[in-house]
C-alpha cells in the first residue's frame, strides 16, 4: 500500500528553564517549561532518513537556554516570539514554529533581614491533619505537602565524603529549592490545656518553616531542614515533634561557554528526577517520638 506523509512537527518539549536576575541583593526569578515544535520541508527525513533539513531538538533546547542568557526572559509571551521568529528567519527549511510555554508563579518570602532572594511557589500547598483518639487519649498531628520554595543564593555543598564513584562537583553558590512536606505534632491533652487556636497555629507554624528556610545560610539541605524544624519547637509551644520530608530539586546551572556566553549563576535546567531525598525529625527535648518515619502513612 503506498503511503504519504501528512501533518509532522518535532522539537525538544518540556525544556524547564530558570533565570535568576540579580538586582543586587534583591533577585528576581522566572520559571519556564518551554516545548519547541518545528515544521517545514521535513519529507525527506521521514522518507529517506535524509536529515538534510533537520535542526537537532538538541540545539532547540540550546536555543532556549541561550535565549534566556541573550535576550532575558520579560514575559513568557516576549520569550516565545523571540525563539519562534529565530527558528523561522534562520533556517530556511522551517516554515513554522509553534512555542508553547507554562510558567510557574513564585511569591517572594519576606524576611526581616536585607536579603531579597528566597520564594515560594504561589497556590499549592495542601494543608492536613490527623486526629487519633481511643477513649483517652487524643493524638493531633497536622502539617501540609507541596509548599515549593526556592533560595537563589545561600546555599553550598561542599566537603562531603568522595569515593570511587564521587563525580559532583562542590558547589560554593548553588540554587537550593524543595517542595516541603511537613508534619508536627501537637502536645494537646483535653484535660491538661486549652485547646490551641488550630488556624493561627497553623499560620504561624507556616510562616516559622518559611522563614527558617530563607534566612538559613545552607550548608546542606540536611542542616536547613533541622533549622526549620528548630524554629518551630522554639516558637510554637503547642508543638512538640516535627519531620519533615524534602526532595532536593537539582537546578543545574546551563554551560553556555559553547555559545560564547558567560553564565554567572544566571540560567539553570531544573531537574524533576531523580531527586535527593532529605528526611528527619526534630523533637523538643525529652519529647519521644511518635510522627511515623514515612509520612505518606499519614
Ligand atoms: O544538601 C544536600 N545534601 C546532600 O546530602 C546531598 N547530596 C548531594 O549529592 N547533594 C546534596 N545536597
Amino acid at each position: 500500500m503506498p503511503t504519504i506523509l501528512g501533518q509532522n512537527q518535532y522539537g525538544k518539549a518540556e525544556n524547564r528553564v530558570v533565570k535568576i536576575t540579580r538586582d543586587g541583593a534583591t533577585h528576581h526569578i522566572k520559571d519556564l517549561n518551554v516545548s519547541v515544535a518545528l515544521s517545514g520541508d521535513m519529507d525527506e527525513v521521514h522518507y529517506s532518513g535524509s536529515n538534510a533539513n533537520v535542526l537537532p531538538t538538541d540545539t532547540t533546547k540550546n536555543t532556549v537556554y541561550a535565549f534566556a542568557k541573550e535576550h532575558g526572559i520579560e514575559s513568557a509571551e516576549q520569550f516565545g516570539i523571540h525563539l519562534a521568529r529565530h527558528f523561522v528567519t534562520s533556517q530556511e527549511p522551517i516554515h513554522r514554529a509553534r512555542i508553547r510555554i507554562e510558567e510557574y508563579a513564585w511569591e517572594r518570602i519576606e524576611t526581616s533581614g536585607e536579603a531579597r532572594h528566597s520564594f515560594v511557589r504561589k497556590g499549592q500547598e495542601t494543608r492536613l491533619t490527623q486526629i487519633t483518639y481511643d477513649g483517652e487519649r487524643w493524638e493531633v498531628v497536622s502539617g501540609l505537602k507541596d509548599l515549593t520554595v526556592m533560595n537563589s543564593t545561600d546555599s553550598e555543598f561542599r566537603g562531603y565524603v568522595k569515593d570511587t564513584y564521587t563525580t559532583l562537583k562542590e558547589a560554593y553558590d548553588r540554587i537550593l529549592a524543595t517542595s516541603v512536606s511537613g508534619r508536627w505534632r501537637y502536645n494537646w491533652t483535653e484535660d491538661a490545656q486549652e485547646m490551641p487556636d488550630w488556624e493561627t497555629s497553623y499560620e504561624q507554624t507556616r510562616k516559622h518553616m518559611l522563614q527558617a528556610f530563607a534566612e538559613t545560610y545552607s550548608l546542606s539541605l540536611q542542616q536547613t531542614l533541622y533549622q526549620m524544624g528548630t524554629r518551630i519547637i522554639d516558637h510554637r509551644d503547642e508543638i512538640d515533634e516535627v519531620r519533615f520530608s524534602l526532595p532536593n530539586s537539582h537546578h543545574f546551572l546551563v554551560d553556555l561557554e559553547p555559545f560564547g556566553l558567560e553564565n554567572d549563576h544566571e540560567v539553570y535546567f531544573a531537574a524533576d528526577r531523580p531527586y535527593g531525598l532529605i528526611e528527619a525529625t526534630v523533637l523538643r527535648d525529652g519529647c519521644e517520638p511518635r510522627i511515623p518515619v514515612d509520612l505518606t502513612n499519614l
